[in-house]
């Protein structure tokens, strides 16, 4: 398989122009252009975070108080960025974390499909958010040869729950992601001074508006009376009492591979781990949830040596090649990105988000070629530094 830095090759001979049209190269021109091509109400949510964003912010800044340390005269010449998680052998670490609102930040309302096309054509995982613009089982007839996740959001219907995830078994997806940190939306000023949970406009509920169970619970069809659909959905989202004893509901709702988002303690890592997960999603929810914690990144060492054998993935504030490296050598298997292929995809569509994934892997896979951990194997504690 081609190395992915080779598309650094496409572009200094082709242009940028003859791989993708004026797409940015940095992440700075990225977000700018990005957030211009979003409605103002529709940037607010996707930008905006919990409080005043200080820890939103530090999820990105921590990764400059960790430097590589190159190593020279290392044999390059075989790259392999491919890694195991839960089975399967992925082309590269990069996921794509599950971005609950994507099918509205795509021109013609279809972001789900058009990510899911994204992950068909590059191998990168699409983690498909139970809040889409279009039925799960549409979004993975898009994902060809690529393995994709159902990620959960668990609501106060047991009932409804289980269909969800027997829908996602079903569709083919290979792994269900239960988001544990967000069974309410956390203190978003910018949400609030905007009324602005796209949610709440009925934009992104057509998995509950095509379950069986969800519908089950209206007095009339979601398209009659969007309304009232979105008031039951409202009331149903969250469940507030979900505690660890639920863990063996979870494990016996599917004999998928099960994986816990939003894990920061390493205590809660160890209580998953004795439940039976097969992987540990570490994240502060991309400091939208609470303000006043600690990035990401600061617990992922702690968090992957609670998770043993079990592997861990990382997301929250990962922009760039070496923030992937980075998050690499402390320990995680597989790392996300959210907010970088939302702009990808506000820009440029299907190609927009192939281009950010593309550059992101590009990025890696020279900075480990250059850096000499031409390897994942050969990343770990001993690359990196806290400066
Ligand atoms: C607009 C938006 C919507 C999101 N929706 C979901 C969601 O539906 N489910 C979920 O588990 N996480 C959701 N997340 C969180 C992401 O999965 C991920 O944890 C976070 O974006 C990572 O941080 P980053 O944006 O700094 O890369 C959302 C994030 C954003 C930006
Ligand atoms: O915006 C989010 O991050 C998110 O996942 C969410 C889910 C439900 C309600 C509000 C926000």
């Amino acid at each position: 398989m081609a190395n992915f830095g080779d598309y650094q090759f496409e572009i200094y001979l082709n242009g940028l122009s003859g791989v993708m049209p004026t797409m940015p190269m940095t992440y700075a021109e990225l977000e700018e252009r990005g957030s211009r091509a979003l409605d103002p109400w529709l940037l607010s949510y996707v930008a905006g975070g919990a409080g005043d964003e200080h820890t939103q912010d530090l999820n990105v800044s921590v990764f400059d108080d960790w430097g590589l340390i190159p190593r020279m005269l290392v044999d390059g010449s075989q790259r392999d960025l491919s890694v195991e998680l839960c089975g399967m052998t992925l082309p590269s670490p990069l996921l794509m974390a599950p971005v609950g609102v994507i099918g509205v930040c795509a021109q013609d309302g279809h972001g789900d499909l058009a990510v899911a096309r994204a992950s068909a054509r590059t191998g990168v995982p699409m983690i498909a958010s139970t809040l889409a613009a279009d039925p799960l089982e549409d979004v993975a007839s898009q994902l060809g040869e690529t393995p994709g996740f159902f990620q959960l959001y668990t609501p106060n219907d047991r009932e409804l729950a289980e269909s969800l995830v027997h829908r996602a078994e079903k569709a083919g997806f290979k792994g269900i992601v239960v988001t544990l940190d967000t069974w309410v939306p956390g203190w978003r000023p910018r949400d609030l001074t905007r009324s602005n949970f796209p949610q709440l406009r009925g934009l992104a509920l057509e998995n509950y508006f095509s379950d069986p169970v969800f519908v089950s619970r209206l007095a009339r069809p979601p398209r009659e009376d969007l309304q009232a659909a979105v008031g039951t959905w409202a009331l149903t989202f969250g469940n507030p009492s979900l505690t660890w004893k639920d863990l063996t509901w979870f494990r016996s709702m599917t004999s998928l591979p099960l994986i816990l988002k939003g894990i920061m303690h390493p205590e809660d890592v160890r209580r998953a781990v004795d439940g039976g997960v097969d992987a540990i999603y570490c994240s502060n929810h991309g400091g939208r949830q609470a303000n006043g914690g600690l990035a990401s990144l600061d617990m992922l060492p702690d968090v992957v040596e609670a998770a043993g054998e079990i592997p861990v993935v990382f997301d929250s504030g990962v922009r760039s090649g070496d923030h992937i490296v980075k998050a690499l050598a402390l320990g995680a298997r597989a790392v996300g990105v959210g907010r970088p292929y939302v702009y990808g995809l506000a820009l440029g569509g299907e190609d927009g988000v192939v281009h950010v994934l593309r550059s992101l892997l590009a990025e890696a896979d020279l900075l480990m070629a250059v850096d000499g951990y031409p390897r994942i194997a050969d990343l770990g504690p001993a690359a990196l530094r806290r400066r």
